[in-house]
């Protein structure tokens, strides 16, 4: 297939080619094609919405390209129509890669009837994925819809699951859904979408990249534009006002939040609309309030005719419960749904009249998103969010400084706090990454050998050469269970960070896709026949050898366990074909036929790479220092945004619900709408240096410091036959589980677990390592 831009200009009968003329092109010929027009009617629809038009006249002209758009202003219809031209012209498909693999079945059946298309993600049989990909090789496929694991591997996805580009038809474009989570400063960003521009690019061939989001900041854009190869400022094509003219915003700050909801949803502004969603934090919550919904509203006037008032909906609910809500939300039959932010992402309900927050988003990015369910049929919607009162915590604080007797697990635990324990939960100290490193770079011989071989070469030409990377990588495997525990960092954590790692201008590591790491080979005739098996299979001999060389006996041993990578990285060998040498000794011949009394087993799900292994401490300590950096200017932005959030809301904010519930001043929901356009546009920074003391009111140790110090030798002396880090019993204090400290075992100990909530995270960690220094 020609470069894309052809296909513009081969629609408007004009000859042109070359890179350079694209810009000239565009800016002098840039009428739409009737073509497209035929197209948009083919589709059912009239005009087009604002920016649909220069975002599709891009992509059919090759160039990528970055649509912002609120929900349900039309954002599918920017790859949907240039897939469906282009594949009209000539067999190819249109990538679309979507994170919301529950909804993607939905998504196809939910195309316009002209496109055809198959979706391949990791909740689909083998079968059905194959099924998938003859359908694409043949042709019969417009849109091949993927989640991002199916197209890059990662996590416990297992690998890819595309064939090469040379066996699929040509990829016109590739359209990335959710692009906000390739940028790491967005609200939601996901390792494995950084990953998946490269491996477009580089395993696909494919030149022109489409980001569909309906939230990011300016700077999160600029950063997703970057990352989509976007070189002018006009491939950040569409950018809309963050919330729709039709939402009518109001925030309160009850004291009684149960009593204050019921009569939210009992109000004039509430009580008539039909479908609501109450957006909680944790999941417990979301059961709790469903029932106490259902329990105050029996009897109550409801808008329609709704046979359930309210359902609980989180992501801890099996497949089928959460489908039973879904669909009577969808039907209209349920009015409330009480939920995790687990629901709503890709639900196309136009008519979702009102959105309750019961406890404050985690970010803009979140309120917009969530809000922005509401009220997409263009008509008047309603949103509320409550704000925990953090003014009386503060004066609660001033109690507390004053030396009244007040002891901090009295303190209102509050929004902030419980959404800070999700940002402390993520990051990841100094000495763990330090450890991790260690780990991703551990030492090779490349460079003795190679100095033992130029050690020889001088001697014969007497000529120095200054070598500073002899190394060229090697292929290595780290276990992700394994790691998780030794490191008490989730897997997620660790995904970060080798994706820092290849995203480094240096590119201090290449991913490759997880594999099963580990090899266990059994012989079940004994010594004799693993000895056997050695002579002639060459990685089982290597594998025997370097046991052997470990100072391990293997003589009177019938079964071997080895890491199957290394073994291959030793050899020289490709990884494939050493596995399936392995595998194949379990058979008598070489088809297949009859079992060899062998039994070879792969486990250990690990991440996969190569790496070098000659770093020196310079180079190993500068690798640790960035990342830390990284992790700890993730940690700002996030709290700051936290901040902001809160500040922008505190000051919009009614003292009770009441003032709102029947009729609302439009005043302060246009006053919101223009902080968040403000933050999005980043016009206007939020100033949190002044008048911070508002909204931040995390305590000073000064006062508590003793009491917290006693705690921490109380809690290391009941626990004195396990290992603490400062940041781990920080976490505990915070009730922050983790991977090594899990919530269900640890917060169990009422004493300790989440004790500490409303004190600085940092400061804690702080004490806490210096009572284990002394403790040692
Ligand atoms: N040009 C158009 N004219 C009329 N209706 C349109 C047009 N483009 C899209 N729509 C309709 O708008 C609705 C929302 O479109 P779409 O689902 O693409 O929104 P979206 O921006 O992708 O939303 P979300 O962010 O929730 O995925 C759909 O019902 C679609 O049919």
């Amino acid at each position: 297939m020609g470069h894309p831009v052809q296909y513009l200009l081969y629609l408007s009968g004009m000859h042109i080619t070359g890179q350079h003329m694209i810009a000239l092109f565009l800016t002098f010929f840039s009428a739409t094609p009737p073509e497209v027009y035929e197209a948009l009617a083919d589709f059912g629809y009239k005009s087009f919405r604002p920016g649909q038009e220069l975002a599709i006249m891009r992509i059919l002209s090759g160039l990528s390209t970055l649509v912002v758009l609120s929900t349900g202003m039309g954002k599918s219809l920017c790859y949907q129509l240039p897939a469906y031209l282009y594949a009209k012209r000539s067999k190819s498909i249109a990538l679309v890669v979507s994170p919301l693999v529950s909804l993607m079945d939905d998504q196809v059946s939910g195309l316009p009837p002209k496109i055809k298309a198959a979706c391949i993600h990791s909740n689909m049989t083998k079968n059905q994925r194959e099924a998938a990909i003859e359908k694409v090789k043949e042709g019969k496929v417009h849109v091949l819809l993927l989640s991002p694991e199916a197209l890059v591997g990662g996590g416990h996805a297992g690998s890819g699951c595309l064939p090469p580009a040379d066996q699929l038809p040509p990829v016109s474009f590739a359209c990335i859904d959710e692009a906000h989570c390739v940028s790491e400063w967005s609200h939601n960003f996901r390792p494995c979408y950084l990953r998946l521009c490269k491996v477009l690019r580089d395993r696909l061939g494919v030149r022109c990249l489409l980001g569909l989001t309906a939230t990011a900041t300016l700077a999160t854009a600029r950063d997703i534009a970057h990352h989509l190869e976007i070189q002018d400022e006009d491939g950040i094509a569409v950018r809309s006002a963050a919330v729709p003219p039709n939402l009518h915003l109001s925030v309160s700050m009850d004291k009684e939040k149960d009593q204050a909801l019921v009569g939210l949803l009992k109000g004039d502004r509430f009580g008539s609309l039909d479908s609501i969603i109450v957006y909680c934090t944790r999941r417990e919550e979301t059961n709790r309030i469903a029932a106490l919904l259902r329990t105050c509203m029996q009897g109550s006037r409801l808008g329609g005719c709704q046979e359930w008032i309210a359902e609980s909906y989180h992501a801890g609910m099996s497949a089928s419960q959460r489908r039973r809500v879904q669909n009577n939300f969808m039907c209209g039959e349920l009015r409330v749904v009480v939920a995790t932010v687990a629901f709503g992402m890709g639900l196309d309900k136009s008519d979702v009249r009102g959105i309750i927050h019961y406890n404050m988003p985690k970010s803009f990015e979140s309120y917009v998103q969530e809000i922005g369910r509401a009220g997409r049929d263009g008509k008047s919607a309603h949103c509320h969010l409550f704000l925990d009162p953090e003014v009386e915590l503060e004066s609660s604080i001033n109690l507390a400084c004053m030396s009244l007797v007040c002891y901090p697990s009295m303190l209102k635990e509050d929004n902030l706090c419980e959404l800070r324990r999700h940002i402390y939960g993520d990051t990841v100290d100094y000495f763990t990454v330090k450890k991790l490193v260690q780990k991703l770079f551990p030492p090779c011989k490349c460079r003795q050998i190679n100095e033992k071989q130029q050690a020889e070469e001088e001697q014969n030409c007497n000529e120095t050469q200054n070598v500073t990377r002899v190394c060229h990588t090697h292929e290595r495997a780290v276990p992700i269970q394994e790691t998780v525990e030794a490191h008490d960092i989730t897997e997620e954590g660790i995904e970060t960070i080798l994706c820092y790692l290849e995203l480094h201008p240096q590119h201090w590591v290449e991913l490759l896709h997880p594999t099963l790491s580990s090899c266990h080979l059994v012989c079940y005739s004994g010594p004799q026949q693993l000895r056997a098996i050695a002579k002639i299979c060459p990685p089982v001999a290597v594998a025997l050898a370097r046991k052997r060389l470990a100072g391990e006996s293997l003589s009177h041993s019938s079964s071997v366990t080895f890491d199957v990578v290394e073994l291959a990285d030793s050899m020289g060998w490709e990884l494939i074909p050493v596995k399936r040498t392995l595998r194949q000794l379990q058979w008598k011949t070489e088809r297949g036929t009859g079992k060899s009394g062998v039994l070879v087993e792969f486990s250990s799900l690990s991440f996969h790479f190569r790496s070098y292994g000659d770093l020196t401490h310079q180079e190993m300590d500068s690798i640790c220092e960035f990342l830390h950096q990284r992790i700890q200017a993730q940690e700002k932005t996030q709290l700051y945004q936290l901040k902001a959030c809160f500040k922008a809301f505190f000051s919009v904010a009614y003292h009770n619900s009441t003032s709102c519930s029947d009729k609302m001043d439009d005043d302060r929901s246009q006053k919101l709408k223009a902080l968040l356009m403000n933050y999005f546009d980043k016009k206007a920074e939020l100033d949190l240096s002044k008048n911070s003391s508002n909204c931040d009111v995390i305590l000073q140790l000064k006062d508590w410091g003793d009491q917290i110090r006693a705690d921490i030798r109380s809690f290391l002396s009941t626990r004195n036959e396990e290992k603490f880090s400062g940041r781990a019993i920080a976490r505990i204090f915070h009730g922050i589980g983790s991977p090594c400290y899990p919530a269900l075992i640890y917060g169990k100990d009422r004493r300790f677990w989440r004790k500490y909530i409303n004190f600085d995270f940092n400061e804690i960690i702080r004490i806490a390592t210096e009572e284990i220094i002394r403790t040692k």
